[in-house]
């Protein structure tokens, strides 16, 4: 039986971080995690570009383009998409979901889901390093073990 996984080691592989400024109170929490997950493995900082784009909504063209530039190993996708008073969220929170899905599809490199959708303000900040980690931190170790993984196929 042949088995696959990738190595949580990041050393050498190059990095692209997309991140929404919309909510940039919780968004720059996640960056902070996703950097100090790439660099605890073994990211170089000169092997990660982050790139700042207005909401959510923006990533996946965004991710497009990078993932499909060739520069990357994996393209790290960051935002907060939290309900307001419209069924606007909805619509955010599908089309980037669904975006991003289709750019890792679309290009081969693994391009990562760490958006967060939440119902309240209270639900972002646990999941950008309180009581429920730091999702940022999570997509980036997901990033280096899809990199790895891919490559050893
Ligand atoms: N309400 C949130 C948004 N809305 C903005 C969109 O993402 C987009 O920038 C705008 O519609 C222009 O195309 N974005 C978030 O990231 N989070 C939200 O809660
Ligand atoms: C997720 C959103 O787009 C949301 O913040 C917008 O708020 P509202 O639905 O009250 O316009």
């Amino acid at each position: 039986m042949k088995t696959y996984e990738g190595q949580l080691v990041a050393t050498g592989l190059r990095f692209g971080i997309i991140v929404g400024r919309f909510n940039e109170f919780i968004t720059n929490k996640l960056l902070g995690g996703a950097l100090d997950g790439l660099k605890r493995h073994g990211a170089s900082e000169e092997d990660i570009t982050v790139v700042w784009v207005p909401g959510a909504f923006e990533i996946p063209l965004t991710a497009q383009k990078m993932a499909g530039s060739g520069k990357y190993d994996a393209v790290i996708c960051l935002g907060t998409v939290i309900r307001g008073g419209t069924t606007h969220y909805d619509y955010v929170c599908a089309e980037v979901s669904k975006g991003v899905a289709h750019v890792g599809m679309a290009t081969g490199v693994p391009t990562i889901f760490g958006v967060l959708t939440t119902e309240n303000i209270e639900q972002a900040i646990e999941r950008a390093g309180t009581k429920a980690g730091n999702k940022g931190f999570d997509a980036a170790l997901s990033a280096i073990e899809m990199a790895n993984l891919l490559k050893s196929m």
